[in-house]
């Protein structure tokens, strides 16, 4: 079958490939960046994904330390750039850099690029000394630059986002949030504010529900509809969450160690669901546990709301 590929629009009218397939946090994550935790693995999975058809989404961060992973990978991979849609991430919550800018002309040093695609306040929890309206202004900066094609948020709350549309003159074009069918709001009332406000939805741990299985009455409904669906289209259940995920009109953010989960998302619009399919999902994985792997400390308290829609 033909390789397929969607989009979704944001904001400003610039496009962005509907599933970023290779994220090097999580797994990938370290807490130093030299020669001795070099990973090669990532660099070879990296380079896999260099090699899948379509335009290629990568998640980067300053604090996931994997930048000389990603320069290597994309040093060594004949991908031209404009097949390659990079993310990247100031890291709010542990100052590494002095600001955005400067955060930002680091990486963009250390991965031997003119600009990234997309770059992304990491958290609202800032620790670099400035406030959150300042380092939204900086983002603007590197917007206007063109050092950034795209600039948004992650991790942000309502209340978050309004600070910044206050004093704003760029909206942000993306908020990436932790969102799986057992998280369904990483914050109170977050998806329905996004998508009012025409901010675009990013889900990190999308696979939520497969990285911690729930083994219990009320969950096995949705765990029985995943795979009979992933049975009815032949597709693993992977790409059956995946696939919700998008039908959400939010846009997956994952990741594998493995080529042939690498392709299995970037092949993820060869099929698709129906809505009654998409709301069945979404009904019973309302009725999970709500499962939080990430900003635990900042965010347990809003467990219960976030399995509200
Ligand atoms: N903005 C933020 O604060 C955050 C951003 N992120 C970003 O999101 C990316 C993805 O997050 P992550 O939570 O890892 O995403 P996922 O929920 O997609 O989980 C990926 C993990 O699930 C495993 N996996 C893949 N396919 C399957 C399957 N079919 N069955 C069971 N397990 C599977 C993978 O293991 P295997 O290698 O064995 O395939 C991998 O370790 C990160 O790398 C990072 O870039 C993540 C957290 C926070």
């Amino acid at each position: 079958m033909a390789f397929k590929q969607e989009f979704f629009t944001l904001n400003n009218g610039n496009k962005i490939p509907a599933i970023a397939v290779i994220g090097t946090g999580t797994r990938w994550f370290k807490t130093e960046e030299t020669d001795a935790t070099f990973s090669q693995q990532l660099v070879d999975e990296l380079k896999v994904a260099l090699t899948l058809p379509g335009i290629v989404h990568i998640d980067a961060a300053e604090i996931y330390r994997t930048y000389p992973e990603v320069a290597a990978a994309l040093r060594e991979s004949n991908r031209p750039r404009d097949e390659i849609f990079i993310t990247d991430k100031y890291s709010t919550q542990l100052k590494l850099s002095d600001d955005p800018i400067a955060g930002l002309n680091i990486s963009l040093k250390t991965l031997g690029l003119d600009y990234v695609d997309l770059y992304l306040l990491h958290s609202p929890f800032i620790k670099n000394g400035s406030t959150l309206e300042e380092c939204w202004k900086q983002m603007e900066k590197l917007y206007k630059s063109g050092k950034a094609k795209n600039i948004g948020v992650s991790n942000f709350r309502v209340e978050d986002l309004e600070k910044i549309l206050k004093i704003a003159t760029i909206k942000p074009q993306i908020n990436q949030i932790e969102f799986n069918a057992a998280l369904q709001n990483q914050s109170p009332g977050i998806v329905k504010f996004c998508k009012e406000n025409n901010i675009q939805l990013e889900a990190y741990t999308p696979l939520g529900p497969f990285q911690r299985i729930q083994d219990t009455p009320e969950a096995k409904p949705f765990y029985d509809y995943i795979a009979e669906l992933s049975k009815k289209y032949n597709k693993t259940e992977a790409q059956i969450l995946l696939r919700w995920v998008t039908k959400r009109g939010i846009l997956p953010v994952t990741t594998s160690s493995k080529p042939q989960r690498l392709h299995d998302a970037q092949n993820l619009f060869s099929f698709d669901l129906e809505s009654s399919e998409v709301d069945k999902i979404t009904e019973l994985g309302l009725k999970l546990k709500a499962t939080r792997l990430y900003w635990n400390d900042q965010y347990d308290k809003y467990n219960v709301d976030s399995q509200k829609i």
